[in-house]
């Protein structure tokens, strides 16, 4: 008897504004698919980092090479086969369509949480460089899943657990393993 064929693999992009959770349930989601987690902030580039932390918004300029660096771990796991779950904010349209670009295992997992309690998380969280002052640009700037995009806008206003089981639900459903 022929084995049936390995699932293609998935590219789950954990993304939202900054506080919406991405880590903490991106590791979640992560662990329950048995894949690699890639914490996407440690691809900006150091200027990035350096602009976040005086409290300046990033430019589309300052986010192409950054998001490049995304795609490119991204093409490496689909060229190994392998599962990935990645953060990556990816708050505009044009910035998941570069992550997408050439890149079918891509599922965006968005974690849509309001601003009350982001602003509470982010007093909340010590030793980030993210100042609570950049969630005004951040929410400005995010742009929702279309319906032609792949993936799956979950709220992050329960408990983490319950946004990673919310969001595997999802994507069992739309990407079955
Ligand atoms: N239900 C929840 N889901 C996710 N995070 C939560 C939840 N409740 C509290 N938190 C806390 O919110 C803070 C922000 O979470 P996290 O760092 O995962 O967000 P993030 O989207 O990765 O942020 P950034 O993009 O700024 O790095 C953390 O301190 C986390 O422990
Ligand atoms: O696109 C952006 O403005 C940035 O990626 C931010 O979202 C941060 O990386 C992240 O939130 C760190 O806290």
């Amino acid at each position: 008897m022929a084995a049936s064929p390995r699932p293609a693999p998935v590219s789950v992009v954990v993304m939202g504004v900054s506080g919406t959770g991405k880590t903490t349930v991106g590791v979640g989601i992560a662990e329950a698919l048995g894949c690699d987690f890639v914490e996407g902030d440690d691809l900006h580039p150091a200027a990035n980092v350096e602009k976040m932390r005086s409290g300046t918004p990033l430019t589309d300029e300052d986010r192409w090479p950054w998001l490049r660096a995304v795609a490119g771990r991204v093409g490496e796991h689909e060229a190994a086969g392998t599962d990935l779950v990645i953060t990556c904010s990816a708050l505009r349209r044009e910035y998941r369509d570069l992550l997408r670009d050439g890149h079918p295992s891509v599922w965006f997992a968005h974690i849509d949480t309001p601003r009350e309690v982001l602003e509470q998380r982010l007093r909340e969280r010590k030793g980030h460089y993210m100042p609570g002052s950049l969630l005004d640009s951040q929410l400005a700037t995010l742009e929702p899943l279309a319906d032609d995009e792949p993936g799956h806008a979950y709220t992050g206003q329960g408990s983490a657990q319950q946004t990673v089981d919310g969001l595997l639900a999802e994507l069992a459903d739309e990407r079955p393993r």
